[in-house]
């Protein structure tokens, strides 16, 4: 059985399923077969990421939730209902829409642009922009960006409007076309982060489109991977997909560094946290204090992080601007993908570990986390072995 079909029969009947489609089939003016006899349920208050190549079928198949595109056969039911048998406006307004290019109205300030679809709804219009005003802060925009026209914003904070927007009439089903995809990768960073947290309160049902398996992951508590002709190649939790892609095509478009992404879902909570040696930032230049027998720690005065000072060239360090720059940081607890990145991204080879307020914990050693990794897979092995006799 392919996971496709097991996901799908696993959560037929039950009440977890938000949107179901049923043999859903669209084949375009032309004879385009973009999306191939699909069936699968999507979980309520879940993110649910479509993954795959350009033109496999992911937005078609986004946009027949909300009518935008009509199937030629089969059917979408969403919450119980059949969206063929609902009003077409209607149901588009009942579901928030993001998309790649933010889609706000250039001649219609912030506030308007996130209160447009209440305000359609009835809402009246002092309420509509009270409410726009609260949203700008719930998705982290200062309040007095609502005045300006969306010309006047960068990508991210365009992007993080139209997240406003579709919240506006606070709808229980988000779609989410390619939302982050034109932003840079620090700026996408943030708004995958700021989706997760937001999610974490709101709990909606969210179907979020990208090419991008990384972003898959990181958001998807589901993730369907399509291939061309809007066939559903696997759907599972990331985990799985990364660990057990079930053909070739999956493991191919996953990628080769699938066993490092797949280190995500491990947790560090066991990595052994090391004493290291520390030097303030503000003593460096007292020729008086001496540094370690090998890397010492920058850190400023309140413990945070600044760089390594190597032994060999502590005389010539005598400020910030000679420090090396540090890896990555690693919080206790974050992922074994974390904990590995900061050890092997630090010039010292110590990942350093810091806690919630960004002051230094310790270090941990790559080979130590190695050894989590392989124990793990040990005791996964035991399990798989324990679970098959
Ligand atoms: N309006 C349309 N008319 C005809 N063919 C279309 C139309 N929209 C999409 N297609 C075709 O249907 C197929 C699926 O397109 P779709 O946009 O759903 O794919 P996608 O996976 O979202 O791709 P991308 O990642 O490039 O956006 C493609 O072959 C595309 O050319």
């Amino acid at each position: 059985m392919t996971d496709q079909a097991r996901g799908t029969a696993a959560n037929r009947g039950r009440s977890g399923a938000m949107i179901r489609f049923e043999n859903v089939t669209k084949q375009y003016a032309g004879g385009v077969a973009a999306v191939e006899s699909l069936s699968m349920d999507i979980d309520r208050g879940a993110i649910t990421v479509f993954v795959g190549p350009s033109g496999c079928g992911k937005t078609t198949s986004l946009r027949m939730i909300n009518r935008m595109v009509e199937p030629t056969s089969g059917s979408i039911v969403v919450d119980g209902q059949d969206v063929g048998q609902q009003k077409a406006a209607e149901l588009r307004r009942s579901m928030g829409y993001v998309m790649q290019s933010s889609g706000l109205l250039p001649h219609r300030s912030v506030i308007d642009n996130i209160a447009t679809v209440p305000r359609l709804n009835g809402v009246p219009k002092a309420d509509a922009r009270r409410r726009a005003s609260e949203l700008l802060d719930v998705v982290g925009l200062a309040s007095a960006l609502g005045k300006r026209y969306p010309s006047q914003l960068s990508g991210g904070q365009q992007q993080r409007v139209g997240v406003a927007r579709a919240l506006a009439a606070n709808p229980p089903i988000l779609l989410m076309d390619e939302p982050f995809s034109a932003v840079d990768p620090v700026v996408r960073h943030e708004l995958q982060e700021e989706l997760l947290r937001l999610q974490r309160d709101l709990a909606k049902t969210i179907v979020f489109v990208t090419h991008d398996i990384d972003e898959a992951t990181v958001l998807g508590d589901k993730v369907a991977v399509f291939a061309t002709g809007g066939r559903l190649a696997q759907y599972a939790a990331p985990e799985e997909i990364l660990r057990a892609p079930v053909d070739d095509f999956v493991a191919g478009f996953v990628g080769r560094d699938r066993g490092f992404r797949r280190l995500s879902f491990q947790e560090g909570d066991n990595v052994a946290v090391h004493p290291v040696e520390t030097v303030r930032v503000s003593r460096l230049a007292d020729p008086n204090v001496d540094v370690g027998s090998s890397w010492t720690l920058a850190v400023d005065d309140d413990g945070r992080p600044h760089g390594w000072v190597p032994r060999a060239t502590r005389q010539n360090i005598r400020s910030l601007a000679d420090v090396v720059p540090g890896g990555s940081l690693y919080r206790k607890g974050d992922s074994l993908r974390r904990a590995l990145d900061a050890a092997l991204s630090a010039p010292s080879g110590l990942g350093v570990t810091v806690d919630d307020d960004g002051r230094v914990l310790g270090v941990v050693r790559s080979a130590e986390v190695l050894e989590l990794i392989e124990d793990a897979r040990l005791d996964r092995g035991r399990a798989d072995h324990d679970t098959a006799v």
